[in-house]
C-alpha cells in the first residue's frame, strides 16, 4: 500500500472513539470441547451476535502456512499485487471495498469457495507463490468450514430443532455460495495527528451470509456494535477464531438472534492481518425462518432466495441496513 500524505488520508472515514481502545472483557466464550457450549452459543448469538471460540480443533500449521503466504503476498510490489485485481469482487483490492463508493484503509483478496469458481486462473496470477497460497487457502478454508459445520449443528441443538444439520447443510451443500477474504491493514502513522480520532480500516456494517469465522493476528482494531449502539473493541487473540451471526441467520432464526455490526479502525503502529471465512448457502436456497422458530408468530420477513439478496446487498453501500428491504411492514 503507498504511503499516503496528511491531505489524502483526509479522504478516508474518521471517527471518534476513546483513545487507548480500552477493550471489552465481555465477549462471549465457547469452549467447543465442552458438552454446555450449546446453551451458551444461543445466549451468545441472542445478546451479541458475536462470540469467540476456543478448542476449535483448527490445526495451528494450517492457520501458521496461510499467515505467512499472505505476508508474502502483501509484502510483494503494488504493481505485482495488481495483477490479481482490481477485486470485481473477486481478486486483489486496495482501499475500494465494494464497487458502491466505500473505502478503506485497507488491502485484501478475496475469493470465492464455490468449487466452480476458476480459482487456477486467479491463483496464476497471484505471482511466484501462487501454487503456496492456493493450497494454503483450501486448507485453511476446508478446517474452518469443518468447524463452522460443527457450530452449526451445537446452535441447532441449542435451539433445540430436531434435524441437526439444518444449518449446516447449507455450507457443505457443494453449491454453498461461500467466500473467503484476506485483509491487511497497513499500520497507519498518520492516524496519531488525529487525537481523540480513529481512521477507518474497514467501515461498519453487517455480513450477508450465515456465519462469518474471522481470525486476526495479534494487532488490535475490530469493535463490534452493541444492541444499545455502543462501539466496542475485541481484544485480538491470534489463538481462537471470532464468529459473527450473519444477515441470513438472523432471517432463519425470525429475528432472535441478530447479525452483528462490526468494523475495524487502523492501528498507527501494527499492521493487522485478518482470515474471514463467510459461509453461504447455495444461491437458490429459499432463506426464510425456520418453522420451528416461530412460536406461532408470522416471520418479520418477506420470501427471498440467496440469489436475491446477494444481488440487492451488492447494491448497497457497506454500512446500509440490507435487511430492512426485506423486512414486512408491521400492520399497525
Ligand atoms: C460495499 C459492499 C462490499 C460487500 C458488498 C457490498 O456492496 C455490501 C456488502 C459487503 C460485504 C461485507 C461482508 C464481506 O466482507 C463481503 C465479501 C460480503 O459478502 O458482503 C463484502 C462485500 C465485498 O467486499 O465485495
Ligand atoms: O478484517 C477484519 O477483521 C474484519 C473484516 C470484515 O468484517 C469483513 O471483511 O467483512
Ligand atoms: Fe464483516
Amino acid at each position: 500500500m503507498v504511503v499516503l500524505s496528511k491531505p489524502a488520508i483526509e479522504h478516508f472515514s474518521i471517527v471518534n472513539n476513546c483513545k487507548p481502545p480500552s477493550y471489552f472483557s465481555g465477549v462471549p466464550l465457547i469452549d467447543l470441547s465442552k458438552p454446555d457450549s450449546k446453551n451458551l452459543i444461543v445466549k451468545a448469538c441472542e445478546e451479541f451476535g458475536f462470540f469467540k471460540v476456543i478448542n476449535h480443533g483448527v490445526p495451528t500449521e494450517f492457520i501458521s502456512k496461510l499467515e505467512s503466504e499472505a505476508i508474502k503476498f502483501f509484502s510483494s510490489p503494488l504493481s505485482e499485487k495488481e495483477k490479481a485485481g482490481p477485486a470485481d469482487p473477486f481478486g486483489y483490492g486496495n482501499k475500494k471495498i465494494g464497487s458502491n463508493g466505500d473505502v478503506g484503509w485497507v488491502e485484501y483478496i478475496l475469493v470465492s469457495t464455490n468449487s466452480e469458481f476458476d480459482y487456477n486462473k486467479f491463483a496464476s496470477i497471484l505471482g511466484v507463490n501462487s501454487e503456496n497460497i492456493r493450497d494454503a487457502v483450501n486448507d485453511y478454508v476446508s478446517a474452518v468450514k469443518k468447524m463452522a459445520c460443527q457450530i452449526l449443528e451445537v446452535l441447532a441443538e441449542g435451539l433445540k430443532i430436531q434435524q441437526r444439520n439444518v444449518f449446516s447443510k447449507l455450507l457443505m451443500d457443494e453449491k454453498s455460495d461461500s467466500v473467503f477474504r484476506l485483509n491487511h491493514y497497513p499500520p497507519c502513522p498518520e492516524v496519531e495527528e488525529f487525537s481523540g480520532k480513529n481512521l477507518i480500516g474497514f467501515g461498519e456494517h453487517t455480513d450477508p451470509q450465515i456465519i462469518s469465522v474471522l481470525r486476526s493476528n495479534n494487532t488490535s482494531g475490530l469493535q463490534i456494535s452493541l444492541k444499545d449502539g455502543h462501539w466496542i473493541s475485541v481484544p485480538p487473540d491470534q489463538n481462537s477464531f471470532f464468529i459473527n451471526v450473519g444477515d441470513s441467520l438472523q432471517v432463519m432464526t425470525n429475528g432472535r438472534f441478530k447479525s452483528v455490526r462490526h468494523r475495524v479502525l487502523a492501528n498507527s503502529v501494527k499492521s493487522r492481518l485478518s482470515m474471514i471465512y463467510f459461509g453461504g448457502p447455495p444461491l437458490s436456497e429459499k432463506i426464510a425462518p425456520l418453522p420451528s422458530l416461530m412460536e406461532g408468530k408470522d416471520s418479520l420477513y418477506k420470501e427471498f432466495t440467496w440469489v436475491e439478496y446477494k444481488k440487492s446487498a451488492y447494491k448497497t453501500r457497506l454500512a446500509d441496513n440490507r435487511l430492512v428491504l426485506f423486512e414486512k411492514i408491521a400492520a399497525s
